[in-house]
């Protein structure tokens, strides 16, 4: 497949700026992907800063836009917000929807190595690389400097893109994030079937694990809610609490007294996230 050619499929004004849903044939993944952008008004003058937002399960492109309360604020800051769909879809394999925790909706931003995934269910070259690279040809957008957060398994994409690329993202952060899939049912289940049976290759897609050996982020954000129905079985911050305490990574996790795991808990935390990623994009 030649060199991506996007296809706008609506666009909208918002804000002063426009909120745009685009879709193009990806090399990485084999197919066509979709992707929506913020530009704020700023990029009609200049190149802005690039902050990606990965979604969580069940969720699209479209999530995000409509339901996190962003724009104005990223209007303000002067901030570009690219948003990927959670997965490939209608790649043919077999009972890709039969199941929301694997398959569509459910890519947990890795590059799977097991069949019948791995030459489509490329998220994480996707997302780090492929969708950077048509960004910065098709968008006014200041590509040294890039920040990255996310909701839930992508609030845990957000951090493995940043820790397994030290020096890359300028900010990091996530609402309730899964912080230790290898220790959780929805990331064994996930792990298992992208990249199969062996610990150690889930180790090198595991955020407290990279986090425990080593790997290091930018001062990192995590907001999660103490209603979240995911927290004690799936989300487990203390695990990576625990690793970043052992590590000396710097970390503000704070637990939002009353709040779930749905998008008004995102939207009511959102601006402190987006003032976090502006202050180190735009300094
Ligand atoms: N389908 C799941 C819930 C999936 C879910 O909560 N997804 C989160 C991300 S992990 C989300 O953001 N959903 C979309 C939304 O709230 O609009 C269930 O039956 O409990």
């Amino acid at each position: 497949m030649a060199a991506s050619t996007l296809r706008l499929a609506t666009e909208h004004r918002c804000f002063g700026g426009t909120v745009a849903y685009y879709r193009h044939d990806s090399e990485v993944c084999g197919g066509e992907m979709r992707f929506s952008v913020f530009l704020p008004p700023q990029a009609k003058a200049g190149k802005v800063p690039v902050l990606y937002y990965l979604s969580g399960l069940t969720c699209t492109e479209e999530t995000f836009q409509i339901k996190a309360g962003a724009h104005r604020l990223a209007a303000e800051l002067g901030l570009m917000l690219v948003v990927p769909d959670t997965s490939p879809r209608d790649t043919g394999i077999p009972n890709e929807n039969a199941d929301w925790e694997v398959g569509t909706a459910a890519g947990f931003y890795l590059d799977a190595t097991q069949a019948p995934w791995a030459p489509r269910f490329r998220m994480f070259s996707y997302v780090t690389r492929e969708l950077p690279e048509l960004v910065g040809r098709s968008f006014p957008a200041r590509m040294d400097r890039e920040g990255i957060f996310g909701h839930s398994m992508g609030g845990h994409g957000a951090l493995v893109c940043a820790l397994r690329q030290p020096g890359r993202y300028r900010s990091v952060s996530a609402f309730a994030p899964i912080s230790a899939p290898l220790r959780c049912p929805w990331g064994q289940k996930a792990f298992r079937t992208y990249l199969g049976a062996d610990v150690d290759a889930g180790k090198a897609w595991d955020a407290t694990e990279l986090v425990r050996s080593g790997a290091r982020l930018p001062p990192l954000l995590v907001d999660q809610g103490t209603s979240d129905k995911f927290l004690v079985e799936q989300l487990k911050p203390e695990l990576l609490r625990e690793a970043c305490e052992q590590s000396g990574q710097p970390l503000t996790l704070r637990f939002q007294d009353g709040y779930d795991h749905g998008y008004y808990f995102v939207s009511t935390f959102m601006e402190d996230h987006l003032r976090h990623h502006a202050a180190a994009l735009t300094a």
